[in-house]
Formats: C-alpha cells, sequence, structure tokens
C-alpha cells in the first residue's frame, strides 16, 4: 500500500522550474531512494512531502494527508530529520529527547531509543561535543521520537568517515525493519544500491528513471563493463565503431568500456582479428554509477561532492517559507 504520494509536483524559483512535474508513490515499509546530483530538486521534492514547502501545482499526500493543510496531523505520522541548526550546541543528548518527547502527544519511549541507537553513553554529553556520526544517531532518534509511519533522511551520511556511514546505514536498516517507511535522499551511489528497495532518480527537476537498484542497471544501455590491457596498440577509430559501446577510456595502459554483451563479443573479435592479447581481462555488471551516467548523462555525484556541500552555505530562502 502507498503511503507517500507525489503526483506532478511542481516548484519554480525566480522563473526556473526546480521541481518540474514529478512523480512517485512509496510503498510501506520501503527504503525509497531520491538520487541525484547537486541542485537536481531533491531536498525541494522532499520539503514538500514534509510540508516545509507549499508546492506551485501537483498533490503530495502522507498516509492520506496534505502535507501542508494538515500539517499538525502529519507530524503524528511523519518524522523528519533534525536540521543541526536546530539544536543549540550546549544542549545535551537527554536534554534534546526529553524536550523532544514533549512536542508529540503519543511519543515512543526515549530511553528505548536511546538503546536502540548505542546512544546509552552520551546522554550527558552536550550536542556540540558529538562526533558526526553520533549527530546522525541523535538524529535519527529525534526523528522516530513521534512514532511516525515514515521518516524522511536527507543526506543523512554527508560529511561521516566510511566507518561512520556504514553503521548508519545498519541503522536505517533496522528503522526498516521496525517497520517504518524510509524516504531517504541521498547522493552516495553505494549507499542508495545497498539500502534502497526502490530509487527513483532526479535529473534536472525530474524523475529520469524509477525502478530498484538491479533495475536501473539492466535498464540502463550500458549493463555490462569490459576491461583489459592489450599488448600492442588498438586503433581509437576500431574501438569507437564497437556496436553499442556508451563510453571506451584509456586509464593508463588499460581500455574500460561500457556496453552489452555485443560489444564484449566485438571486443573479443577485434582482438583476435589482430592477434592482440589481452591481459587482466574482466567483463563485469554495470554499477549504479554506469547507470547513473547513462541515465542523466552526467558522472554520478561522488563523495568528494558531499563532503564539499557540508561547507557550502545552506538555501536559507526555502526557510522563509517554511510552514512550521
Ligand atoms: N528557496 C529557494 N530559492 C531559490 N532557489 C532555490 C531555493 N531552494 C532551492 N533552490 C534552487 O533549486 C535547485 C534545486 O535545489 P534542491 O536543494 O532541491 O536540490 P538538491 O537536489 O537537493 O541539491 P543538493 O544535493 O545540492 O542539496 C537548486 O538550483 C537551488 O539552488
Amino acid at each position: 500500500m502507498a503511503i507517500v504520494e507525489v503526483k506532478d509536483l511542481r516548484k519554480a524559483y525566480g522563473g526556473r522550474n526546480v521541481v518540474d512535474g514529478v512523480s512517485f508513490t512509496v510503498e510501506e515499509g520501503e527504503i525509497f531512494g531520491i538520487l541525484g546530483s547537486n541542485g537536481a530538486g531533491k531536498t525541494t521534492t522532499v520539503e514538500c512531502v514534509e510540508g516545509l514547502r507549499v508546492p506551485d501545482s501537483g498533490t503530495v499526500s502522507v498516509a492520506g494527508l496534505d502535507p501542508v493543510r494538515d500539517h499538525d496531523r502529519l507530524t503524528t505520522v511523519l518524522g523528519a530529520q533534525l536540521q543541526q541548526s536546530e539544536l543549540q550546541p550546549k544542549i545535551t543528548v537527554r536534554e534534546a529527547l526529553e524536550q523532544y518527547t514533549k512536542f508529540y502527544e503519543h511519543p515512543a519511549d526515549w530511553r528505548a531509543l536511546v538503546g536502540r541507537l548505542g546512544l546509552e553513553e552520551k546522554l550527558t554529553t552536550r550536542f556540540a561535543a558529538l562526533s558526526g556520526g553520533q549527530r546522525q544517531r541523535l538524529s535519527i532518534a529525534l526523528a522516530l521520537i513521534g512514532n511516525p509511519r515514515v521518516v524522511v533522511l536527507d543526506e543523512l551520511t554527508t560529511g561521516l568517515d566510511p566507518r561512520a556511514r556504514r553503521d548508519t546505514w545498519q541503522l536505517i536498516e533496522e528503522v526498516r525493519d521496525s517497520g517504518v517507511t524510509v524516504l531517504l535522499v541521498t547522493h552516495f551511489m553505494e549507499e542508495a544500491q545497498r539500502l534502497c528497495d526502490r530509487i527513483a532518480v532526479i535529473d534536472q527537476g525530474r524523475v529520469a528513471a524509477l525502478d530498484t537498484p538491479a533495475g536501473l542497471v539492466s535498464r540502463s544501455t550500458a549493463s555490462t563493463v569490459i576491461s583489459f590491457t592489450p599488448s600492442q596498440p588498438l586503433d581509437q577509430d576500431e574501438l569507437d565503431r564497437l556496436p553499442q559501446a556508451v563510453s571506451i577510456e584509456r586509464r593508463a595502459d588499460r581500455i574500460v568500456i561500457n556496453g552489452t554483451d555485443e560489444t564484449v563479443d566485438a571486443v573479443v573479435s577485434l582482438l583476435a582479428r589482430h592477434r592482440i592479447t589481452a591481459a587482466r581481462l574482466r567483463v563485469s555488471d554495470a554499477t549504479l554509477d554506469d547507470a547513473f551516467l547513462d541515465l542523466t548523462g552526467s558522472a554520478a555525484p561522488d563523495a568528494a561532492d558531499a563532503e564539499a556541500d557540508e561547507h557550502a552555505p545552506a538555501h536559507t530562502p526555502a526557510h522563509e517559507e517554511r510552514t512550521r
């Protein structure tokens, strides 16, 4: 059963459509990913779901509620990840949990959440003294305090080191396993591939594709990657004529080609024709990065982008129209 329904959502700023007819539904119990490059319109989309921005047109429904019109009731079904700026640096973990508990009529027991999220030892620690990973744990705890049916996590693991990121992935899976639907906004291909049941790839305000991670990879035209080191130089014109090759890269002495099984057959014949041997020949399935490139025409946003974002100024104008 769909718990979030977004239909033909549109939002423009300064005459530019930043969300341009986005539609998707999130099924109860899934981790649904919104994946896209910087500025693709991901946050604007989920903030419309959270009722923090007012759509220009289109409809959004969360458990049957209109996020803007029914905002008070929405907070009982939807938990949003805390923005760091919303907590005082001096507040302790315990104080934050107690304060948030008061916002809800039927809150979860914060002590149980603290146990689940491994924050027991940190109850008297001030927010400013928490590590990035601990802040994210607190952020998840605060999003879950109202016993929501859906949580929205926007770039939750940006800025975390790989270990803390993996720990956070496990927590997100545990949240889903406890019956809460997760709407996850991310830059990270690996994160999307590992966690999401389905992914909407957003490109320039539109849904470029919506499928399972495996479905996105297999529907991309470049579903296979072949790489090898030829024993003699290969003529570029001949490589360019390979059927269904989406990209051909030379990396030092290696050639890496994204294509299909037909491309692989053609590479093998080409090598045989010229009596060229291929050292360290590898044929593998394409990854979500390859599919992303194929679907959006731009390279997958990588960790470096995300780390850089951390230090970029937040979009403050959006908050002017926040409804809470
Ligand atoms: N309140 C606003 N006023 C003007 N422009 C805005 C506002 N909010 C967002 N934008 C612009 O809309 C576009 C989409 O922004 P959005 O934050 O939704 O993208 P995003 O996919 O979440 O990007 P990122 O990954 O960088 O956060 C961007 O070009 C952004 O600068």
